[in-house]
């Protein structure tokens, strides 16, 4: 259901504030399915709580996995994995390229699907990569969702090729799970370069810290059969979910701080230090976190953001209040993403008075003055935190359907508003 529109508030005067972040969803994801394969019990501090992570506690629950809540904190027991089992992936890639390597670990039957959007994302090579593997998969010849997993209780595993240049998590699905496959897996890809570096980083050192003997070359990644370990699996900060919040100082030419930015992370937000900076911001980091200053003027930027695409909405609305033109390139895979973020970017901006246009793989965004009316979010949670940012600038941003930026952040208008007028 729809939740009413929110108008974006207006900011009235420079933003000073300290905005502390939910955990990360790629980390938690992770963390989740690292901990349903690990021999031992696994306690998950400070997860992101939100729509997709709750999907995926519920799909691993689904299939026998014990994952119990301990004030706002996972605990999490292995079992046996069974079916037969329905698993909702909604529209969070991380579930839909995830889940269904482990349920190919199951005894039984594991039927996936999730939101009408979810049935359009890049599922096809995951699915023949895990027929590769030893798994029948029955998804009526459509290479996407819905589909069934015929579990045995075992993969064989071994090499596989894969084309994943429309997501980097078509890779990271198939190797989190590996360790427990009979023979572990060697993924090599085979396409236009995989988008995303970081997140695969992440995928390989999250195995490594649960104890996987991970190898990697350029294209290939090499997981060995094992164990994989409990234990404590601390989650930090989402830094790709701080971007509008870093963003409102530089549009606002106030200071905003974010808390607990880890000094070694493979999150792909740690790249807004740089971005931020090329657009005209003062960043420095501390032991209060990383404060983003901006001087009230500012820049557009030109960047490839093939490694960090999901920062591309929050950066496309500071462009478009920007001084001077940008050029965001190497994201051709947004199209695939949560709506086609190329096109819903293009029609929105537009839509207030914009100045963007549809490059093959990006956006070029040239200074236009904006005016208010209805921005439209296509179920896509980075959509309303985009319009929040033209918001502050902007009078009369109205945003449909708010609440889908539950998906990762579901306070994020009250943190926004308390960012606008902190006690
Ligand atoms: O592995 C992950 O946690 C993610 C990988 C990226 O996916 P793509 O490589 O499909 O862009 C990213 O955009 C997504 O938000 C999270
Ligand atoms: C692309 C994103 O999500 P997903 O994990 O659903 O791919 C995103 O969060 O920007």
């Amino acid at each position: 259901m729809p939740s009413p529109s929110w108008s974006a508030p207006v900011a009235h005067a420079p933003v000073d504030a300290v905005v502390p972040l939910p955990g990360s969803k790629s980390m938690t994801n992770r963390a989740l399915i690292l901990a349903a394969l690990a021999g031992g019990p696994s306690h998950i501090v400070r997860p992101l709580r939100s729509r997709d992570t709750d999907l995926m506690a519920a799909a691993l629950r689904a299939l026998g996995v014990g994952v119990t809540d301990e004030g706002g904190d996972w605990r999490v027991r292995r079992s046996d994995l069974a079916g037969p089992a329905q698993v909702d992936v909604g529209l969070a890639g991380t579930v839909m390229r995830f889940l269904p390597p482990v349920a190919a670990l199951a005894s039984g039957e594991v039927a996936v699907d999730g939101d009408p959007r979810a049935r359009e994302r890049p599922m096809g090579p995951i699915i023949t990569a895990l027929r590769a593997l030893g798994t029948t998969i029955d998804d009526g010849g459509r290479g996407a969702l819905p589909f069934t997993v015929h579990g045995t209780g075992a993969v064989p595993g071994g090499p596989v090729t894969i084309d994943a240049s429309g997501s980097s998590q078509l890779v990271s699905g198939l190797l989190l799970a590996a360790p427990r496959f009979e023979k572990g897996v060697e993924v090599r890809h085979e396409g236009p370069p995989v988008p995303s570096a970081p997140h695969l980083a992440m995928t390989v050192r999250m195995l490594r810290d649960a104890g996987a003997t991970v190898e990697t070359e350029p294209d290939l990644w090499r997981v060995a059969p094992g164990p994989l370990l409990g234990g404590d699996k601390v989650i930090e900060p989402d830094l790709s979910n701080s971007a509008q919040f870093l963003g409102a100082a530089l549009v606002t030419g106030g200071r905003v701080t974010v808390p607990g930015w880890p000094s070694d992370t493979t999150q792909p937000g740690d790249a807004l230090r740089g971005l931020l900076a090329a657009m005209g911001a003062e960043v420095s980091s501390g032991p209060d976190g990383l404060t983003v200053r901006g001087t009230g003027e500012f820049r557009g930027l030109s960047a490839d953001l093939h490694e960090v695409g999901e920062l591309t909405p929050v950066l496309t609305a500071l462009a478009a209040l920007a001084g001077s033109p940008s050029r965001l390139t190497g994201i051709a895979h947004l199209r695939g993403h949560e709506t086609d973020r190329l096109a819903a970017l293009v029609t929105e901006i537009n839509g207030l008075g914009g100045d963007v246009r549809e490059l093959p793989d990006g956006l070029e965004i040239r200074p236009a003055k904006l005016r208010g009316g209805v921005f439209h979010t296509y179920d896509d949670h980075r959509m309303v935190m985009a319009a929040a940012v033209l918001g502050l600038a902007v009078p009369g941003v109205e945003v449909e359907n708010p609440g889908t930026v539950g998906k990762t952040l579901p306070d994020f208008t009250g943190l926004w508003a308390s960012m606008l007028a902190p006690d």
